[in-house]
């Protein structure tokens, strides 16, 4: 057998196993992580179970936060705190909640009066926060934007984020090795975006399921970091773990003088360079799933339904429902022509809009911006749009706009030029769609009611959506545009002006990272002041916290909707408790109840015997995909809901339910899961023998068996908490650390740390460079 170090890998192999800290004989990973970004949606209750167990944050240094979500895109003017600016309250209690957070636990934090706050996943790219061949969370799961710097870049609930502030390490798995190719060139007019839409139209939403996908070819190397990371956001609505692209010399020119990158031109500098340049997949590596697409295939792309797959050219026509190929995918689109207020025929360019939003964590950069302004600039937005917004991902994109007159361009055309945030992308501020307008959007979510209760969301580039401003429809930026050539290769380009601050791409990047300092100082709310050391002194509790799971018995309530995501399972509004628990009644909220409040008699939770359901039988592929809010998960547990049976589940929703004590159970077997089906349609009780892996109908005879990973079986059924658990491992994490701090120094969170006078390093204890972090050669009995 070849080593580990001499079999082909991927550029996911080497980066995922590069960060090992333990691994079990069943494939259970402890996998140690770098950066970590929170924001204040998926954070409360995080952190009151850090306080509740008594634990403090391993690696403030290694921690970012910011508010995004919640807070208004209207003027900063009259600023003073959060707290008397943000006007509605719950929003308000979010936004205060992680202040107050990041004050008791050392976190840095980028707050409203800071240039630098912005969307997490614009921001962290433009700090130099992320890195090459770095572990990326976040309770967001859109993370995987940051796969765009060759980083593993994923998703993770609120319990994980909780696990990782205590340990700095997540419970996980090894994921399949997908690579998207695309190879050729761009046409005109065709951005990044294009490019992810034609993808997901070609793969499906659950086409990545238990992957990461490394996008790779000619086309994507011709990008620039901006431009990938609009692809790599969207590998979740892939239904991927993460997306990847191999560092090159694009990344490092974006890299050189950020503010949290090593110092360019430094030995540490090179370094970096020469590790994150060994990150490319090896030529013969192999993958388990091969995709190629040709660039020359690729047009400007819209969605017309309301799951990210559905996309047709802008050249194209609304879909007949009744050329589908199952019954099933004609029953959803059947529902989704209705929810969207189309005729099956109509031209794409027919349909009117009636509003535009330009922004969110997938096109709100400076490029998106630069290449939307070029489609409007001396043009006028036209008469039937009610209101086009401009939002800019962060603070500095805002002044980076405004110093190129960019934001002069837009509000001449008479577009609003807003502050940074999430805004209409998923509108938990006052942005949002009313009921039945129509939305021209940069953002990635067409989910029912995502932009506003019964909103309509056409997913698009920015210069399509520019265009359709323009032109008050749908429209197609090639008739409005003369392109020379491709947008985004031009816009590889980071201009000598360049004013986002402590980006000096040239030589004196260290003078700006000083200067950078002292105007920092200046604008934020709270000083850079996290803890330079480890904070280990950590309780090793005995791991246990949840109510085991043995057996289940009781209703099952059937489903046959396709792709029920966590947006309808939970929609926005109900996110911004900071509790775990009362969300019970919001359950499936735009499903069961009608616009005036009442039950909609029709749907299956509202009907006997399903209003006392335990389980969920569903027949539609794809459960839980979308958002990673952990809000899902609880919704489903307060009402009573304990286990979901489904063909096929997404990643984060699967791990988020684990953490609480539930069971989802992927049913390949078609037949099985008829037979289950059937009894749930039949109103009759089953039972789901976790010890034996069994389901049985209500007179016990088996209906079929169903897998589950041995490690987490353990968990359910102990009640174990894995907090507890990962903290008993605390001399590895310990030794990982050390070896990290010698071979990988610049993730040492050196920026905050130099702050502190320790010219930027931990200090660590120097150890033999254990294998133990390559992950092949210690493996171990199930038992943490
Ligand atoms: C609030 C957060 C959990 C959510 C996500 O994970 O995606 C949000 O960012 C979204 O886009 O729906
Ligand atoms: S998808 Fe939208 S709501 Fe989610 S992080 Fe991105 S901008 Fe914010």
């Amino acid at each position: 057998m070849p080593s580990a170090e001499s079999t082909p890998r991927t550029l996911y192999d080497k980066v995922f196993q590069a960060h090992i800290v333990d691994e079990k004989l069943d494939g259970t990973i402890l996998l140690y992580i770098d950066r970590h970004l929170v924001h204040e949606v998926t954070s409360p209750q995080a952190f009151e179970g850090l306080e509740n167990a008594g634990r403090q944050v391993r690696r403030p240094d290694c921690t970012l936060a910011t508010t995004d979500h919640n807070v208004p895109t209207t003027s900063r003017k009259t600023l003073k705190d959060i707290g008397s600016f943000i006007k509605e309250d719950d929003s308000r209690t979010q936004c205060v909640t992680l202040e107050e957070n990041v004050k008791k636990f050392g976190i840095t934090y980028f707050g409203l009066s800071d240039k630098r706050q912005g969307i997490v996943h614009v921001i962290g790219p433009e700090q130099g926060f992320t890195l090459p061949g770095t572990t990326v969370v976040c309770g967001d799961s859109h993370t995987s934007t940051h796969g765009a710097f060759g980083a593993l870049a994923f998703g993770i609930g609120t319990s994980e984020v909780e696990h990782v502030l205590a340990t700095q390490c997540l419970i996980t798995k090894r994921s399949k090795n997908m690579r998207v190719q695309v190879d050729g060139e761009l046409a005109p007019g065709v951005s990044s975006k294009d490019v992810i839409l034609h993808v997901i139209g070609q793969i499906g939403t659950a086409g990545g399921t238990g992957a990461v996908i490394e996008f790779c070819g000619s086309v994507i190397r011709s990008l620039s970091i901006e431009a990938r990371m609009s692809i790599c956001n969207m590998s979740i609505e892939a239904g991927a773990r993460a997306g990847m692209v191999a560092p090159d010399e694009i990344t490092f020119e974006y890299l050189k003088g950020r503010p949290l990158a090593p110092k360019y031109g430094s030995d540490e500098w090179n370094k970096a360079v020469a590790y994150w340049k060994s990150l490319a997949s090896d030529a013969d590596a192999k993958y388990d799933i091969d995709v190629f697409i040709d660039g020359k295939d690729i047009i400007p792309t819209v969605t017309w339904g309301t799951s990210p797959e559905d996309v047709v050219p802008i050249t194209g026509v609304v879909p007949d429902p009744e050329t589908f190929a199952t019954e099933g995918k004609k029953a959803a689109g059947r529902r989704m022509i209705e929810y969207m207020g189309l005729v099956p025929g109509t031209k794409m360019e027919d349909i009117e809009v009636d509003k535009v939003f330009i922004g969110s964590c997938t096109n709100s950069r400076i490029e998106d911006l630069r290449a939307a302004a070029q489609v409007v600039k001396g043009k006028k937005v036209a008469a039937n749009i009610k209101r086009a917004l401009i939002v800019p991902g962060s603070g500095l994109v805002k002044d980076q706009a405004e110093a190129e007159g960019l934001d002069k361009i837009f509000q001449q055309a008479g577009f609003e030029w807003r502050e940074a945030g999430c805004s209409m992308c998923l509108g938990m501020n006052p942005d949002i769609l009313s009921p039945k307008e129509r939305c021209a959007s940069t953002s990635n979510r067409n989910f029912e009611g995502r932009q506003g209760a019964q909103g309509r969301t056409h997913l698009m580039s920015p210069v399509m959506a520019a265009a359709a401003a323009i032109v008050g429809k749908l429209a197609d930026v090639r008739k409005l545009t003369e392109y020379k050539s491709s947008p985004h290769v031009e816009a590889t380009i980071i201009p000598e002006t360049s004013t986002i601050p402590g980006h000096s791409p040239r030589a004196h990047a260290d003078e700006s990272i000083e200067e950078d300092d002292a105007q920092k100082d200046k604008l934020t709310d709270q000083p850079l002041d996290s803890s330079p050391q480890v904070n280990t002194s950590l309780p090793k509790t005995a791991a246990a916290g949840l109510p085991k799971f043995l057996s289940l018995k009781g209703i099952a309530a059937p489903m046959e909707k396709e792709n029920i995501d966590t947006d309808a399972i939970i929609p926005k509004q109900f996110l911004k408790t900071i509790k775990r628990t009362g969300l019970g009644s919001a359950l499936f909220y735009e499903m069961r109840y009608n616009p005036d409040g009442t039950e909609n008699a029709s749907f299956v939770l509202n009907r006997d015997p399903y209003r006392s359901a335990k389980i969920i039988v569903c027949t539609g592929a794809n459960f839980g995909c979308g958002s990673s809010r952990e809000h899902a998960p609880w919704a489903l547990n307060d009402f009573g809901v304990k286990c979901v049976i489904a063909p096929s589940f997404a990643d984060i929703f699967f791990n988020n339910s684990f953490k609480n004590g539930m069971l989802p159970i992927p049913m390949k077997d078609a037949a099985a899961l008829e037979r289950v089906h059937a009894e749930a349609v039949a109103g009759r009780e089953i039972e789901v023998d976790l010890p034996n892996q069994l389901i049985k109908d209500s007179e016990g005879n088996t209906l079929c068996s169903f897998e589950v990973e041995e490690f987490r079986k353990h968990c359910l059924v102990n009640g174990l908490d894995d907090i507890g658990l990962t903290m008993q491992m605390e001399d590895k994490i310990a030794e990982y650390e050390a070896c990290m701090s010698q071979q990988t120094p610049w993730l040492d969170g050196r920026a905050y740390l130099k702050r502190k006078g320790q010219g930027g390093k931990l200090v660590a204890k120097a150890v033999p460079v254990p294998k133990t972090n390559r992950g092949e050669e210690k493996k171990e009995p199930l038992e943490w």
